[in-house]
């Protein structure tokens, strides 16, 4: 079984939902690392992602990019970068905004870009978009991603009330991640 960590950062609670479904489909063992409101991760937050086979980010969109403190944490991730500690292992990534595009696009790309840095694998999304006149907010991708997970919680909605569609798209895409992680441990 392959060992994988998410960790992300959430605001107000809405990406740490997301963070679950990406877990539940990651199966048995996944553990959520939450990066705190100052920016720093729990005790032994590091041991566990060096550790991993498989790191899954995760992080809001705030004003067009990943939040600070997610931001904080990827800078503080050089510490592995120079010993390239993390090379060769799978990584994944998503990211949440109230807004359908939100230009969450953007923060995916950093965590992908971040990974690549690590001399990580990156896993692509690997879900046909859901974009037809029948699409539903409950269909698999109905946001159209492909480098990893979109999710759009409307502005006004608590966390019981994001899209079951991108729930269960993040739900799938843990589970990709874990999969694929195995075949490569
Ligand atoms: C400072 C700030 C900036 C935001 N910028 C964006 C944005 O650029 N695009 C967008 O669609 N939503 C934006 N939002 C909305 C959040 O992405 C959205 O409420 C998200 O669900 C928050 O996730 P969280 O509860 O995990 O913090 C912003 C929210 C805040 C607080």
């Amino acid at each position: 079984m392959s060992k994988v960590v998410i960790v992300f950062h959430s605001g107000y609670g809405h990406t740490q939902r997301v963070a679950e479904y990406v877990a539940q489909g990651a199966g048995e063992g996944a553990e959520l690392l939450q990066i705190t409101a100052e920016g720093e991760l729990p005790a032994g937050g590091w041991d566990k992602l060096n550790a991993a086979d498989a790191i899954i980010f995760g992080t809001p969109t705030y004003m067009g990019s990943p939040s600070w403190q997610f931001k904080k944490f990827s800078e503080a991730t050089s510490k592995a970068w120079f010993t390239q500690a993390w090379k060769d292992k799978v990584f994944g990534g998503f990211s949440n905004s109230a807004s359908f595009n939100g230009d969450k696009a953007v923060s995916l790309i950093a965590l992908q870009t971040l990974a690549a840095q690590h001399g990580g694998i990156w896993v692509s999304l690997g879900i046909l978009p859901s974009n037809t006149k029948a699409a539903q907010r409950t269909d698999l991708n109905n946001l159209g991603g492909s480098a990893g997970v979109l999710v759009q919680s409307p502005s006004d909605a608590s966390v019981d009330e994001i899209p079951q569609g991108d729930l269960d798209t993040a739900k799938a895409y843990g589970k990709r991640v874990a999969e694929i992680a195995g075949r490569l441990a």
